[in-house]
């Protein structure tokens, strides 16, 4: 999988890095809202880990943003199918080329949804790739703007570029450590 993904040379490091991570599993529920128009089921973002399996029920609401940021595509729940999402972290440790996917859920206004979750956060993937390990110097620095450029969309926050010395603690917020 590895060399699939580009990063055959920190094959090493990756399987450290899950081997020392962790697995969540989490299950979202969405009550139906009466003016579903007015609220998020949640805010865009994009998951930390390095990859997120969603497990959807019949109820749609997941969206994707595509066209950088022109627009939002709903992800149709497909029975017996699962959603795997590229999150942070993989992003990082392919220095670029799988990019992590921005999303956010609309709840329904006459059904509840419930969603399952599982995601691997993975042990300290944003510090060794701002060490250089993966490759190409500089990309790190890339995901930091990338990233707030992100957020910025999003949350209409504005924040300045990291430094690169400090990536380890920008990937510690988005964890959540
Ligand atoms: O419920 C969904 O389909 C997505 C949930 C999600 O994006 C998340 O838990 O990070
Ligand atoms: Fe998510």
């Amino acid at each position: 999988m590895e060399a699939a993904l580009g990063i055959v040379r920190c094959r090493d490091a990756l399987l450290e890095e899950c081997d020392g991570g962790s697995q969540m599993m989490m299950v979202n529920c969405f009550p139906a809202c009466p003016e579903p128009e007015l609220t998020l089921g949640m805010p865009p973002h994009s998951d930390f880990g390095l990859l997120t399996i969603l497990l959807q029920d019949e109820v749609s609401g997941l969206e994707v943003s595509y066209g950088d940021g022109g627009g939002w595509a709903v992800v149709e729940p497909l029975a017996g199918a699962v959603v795997v999402n590229v999150g942070d972290h993989l992003e990082i440790l392919s220095n670029g080329p799988y990019r992590s996917v921005l999303h956010r859920v609309r709840v329904n206004g006459r059904r509840a949804r419930v969603g399952g979750v599982t995601a691997q956060p993975g042990g300290g993937a944003g510090d060794r790739a701002g060490g250089g390990v993966c490759g190409r110097a500089g990309h790190a620095a890339a995901v930091h703007g990338h990233r707030h450029g992100r957020l910025r969309r999003g949350q209409a926050q504005v924040l300045p570029p990291l430094p690169q010395d400090q990536h380890h603690l920008f990937i510690n917020i988005l964890s959540g450590r």
